[in-house]
């Protein structure tokens, strides 16, 4: 009898990794129920929790990102690297893989790297509308590029893209919940407008200044606000709120568990520009304003946010100048019908519907070539 596929997906830091390799996985199993999938994640973050709650098994590599401050510490960094690809060896040689896919973030390197070098097909997804230092340097031996956007032959092989656009999380498509009881769960009422804050997977710093420094117009405003901090800034907020009063038309949480109840509640979405937001945004029709993050590799959030701002598809606020502007953009767009409805048809014209089930697709051919040449 033939063996089972056996497939490794590695990646994960941010919900922007974590939650398209789920679906990814979701995907091959419901092509190739018997397959096996194992994850390899990087020690202390967020998918060492993510991956085993969506049910699947997950090892860890000690790897972290290069310190760009503090040089000598570089050192330890090196060691680490150097660990992880030992341990990635061991785990794939265990495991004995017949395609591995990347979804960038620091595991993925040693992961991909170290399959490719022991003659495993690979295939790298990337998220952005700007390629990431690790796929870049994994494209060259990768089978199968996935990507979002047009374009990327700026970075990867022609000959290897595929586009696919970014796999979404199931049950974001799958939701019954209508507006108002979405809204009553956030304890809102059903009729006012509503504007949802999302600053990716930990939050963000500037959204959430922008919020502290307008409570005034927002409590006086009749539309209302679900504000997600982020896990790192939520406790300072709860003080800044106890201090300055917190309006009865704002409801404010660390992380939104259940996004597809957030995005039925919503009419405008604030939202950094994260490749997941964005394509989760996109497939929704939601209309959107725009704060790309500048604090991450080579700006390409601003990058993310220009590809659709360029085709009236979402409204983009810069980072410095959110503070100021930012919520009274959003007061009067909210209030402007015939906006919202240009918004939501033009970024839902951008949407990629099928992306886990492709990826899937091509990630399974290159497992079945490799084990039919095997066998
Ligand atoms: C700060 C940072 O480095 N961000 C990067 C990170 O995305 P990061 O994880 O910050 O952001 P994304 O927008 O890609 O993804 C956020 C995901 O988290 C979900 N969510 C968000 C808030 C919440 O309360 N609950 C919840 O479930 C969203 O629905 C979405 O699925 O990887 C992305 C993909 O490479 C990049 O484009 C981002 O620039």
């Amino acid at each position: 009898m033939r063996e089972e596929l056996r497939i490794i997906v590695s990646g994960g830091g941010t919900g922007g990794h974590i939650f398209p390799a789920v679906s990814i996985a979701n995907a091959i199993k419901s092509q190739h129920p018997e397959a096996e999938i194992l994850f390899v994640g990087a020690e202390g973050r967020m998918e060492m929790q993510r991956v085993p709650a969506a049910g699947y098994p997950i090892k860890a590599l000690p790897i972290c990102g290069f310190d760009r401050k503090h040089l000598l510490k570089n050192i330890a960094v090196l060691f680490k690297i150097w660990k992880s690809r030992r341990m990635a060896r061991k785990i794939i040689s265990d495991f004995r893989p017949m395609a591995a896919v990347g979804v960038g973030g620091y595991a993925s390197g040693p992961t991909l790297n170290v399959a490719g070098a022991m003659g495993i097909p690979t295939l790298i997804q990337e998220q952005n509308s700007y390629a990431g230092v690790t796929n870049k340097l994994l494209a060259k031996r990768a089978d199968k590029i996935c990507v979002a956007y047009d374009g990327m032959e700026r970075f990867f092989p022609k000959e290897k893209i595929i586009l696919t656009g970014n796999p979404v999380r199931q049950g974001l498509l799958e939701n019954t919940k209508s507006r108002e009881e979405a809204l009553a769960d956030f304890g809102l009422l059903p009729g006012l407008k509503t504007v949802l804050l999302i600053g990716g997977s930990l939050g963000a710093r500037t959204l959430n200044e922008s919020v502290l420094a307008n409570l005034t117009a927002i409590s006086a405003s009749g539309v209302q606000f679900i504000w997600q901090t982020g896990g790192y800034y939520f406790a300072h907020i709860q003080e800044q709120l106890k201090l300055k009063g917190q309006p009865d038309n704002l409801f404010v949480t660390d992380f939104i568990a259940k996004m597809e109840d957030a995005y039925a509640a919503a009419d405008l979405v604030i939202s950094r520009a994260g490749a997941s937001s964005i394509s989760e945004l996109c497939l929704l029709g939601k209309p959107a304003i725009l704060v790309p993050s500048p604090n991450v590799a080579e700006d390409h959030q601003t990058k993310n946010a220009l590809a659709l701002v360029d085709k009236q598809a979402a409204l983009y606020v810069k980072d410095d100048e959110a503070v100021d502007k930012l919520i009274g953009l959003a007061l009067n767009v909210i209030r402007d019908a015939d906006k919202l409805s240009a918004l939501g048809r033009n970024i839902k014209a951008m949407a990629f519907t099928d992306s886990a089930d492709r990826i899937a697709e091509e990630v399974c051919k290159l497992a079945v070539a490799y084990r039919e040449n095997r066998d």
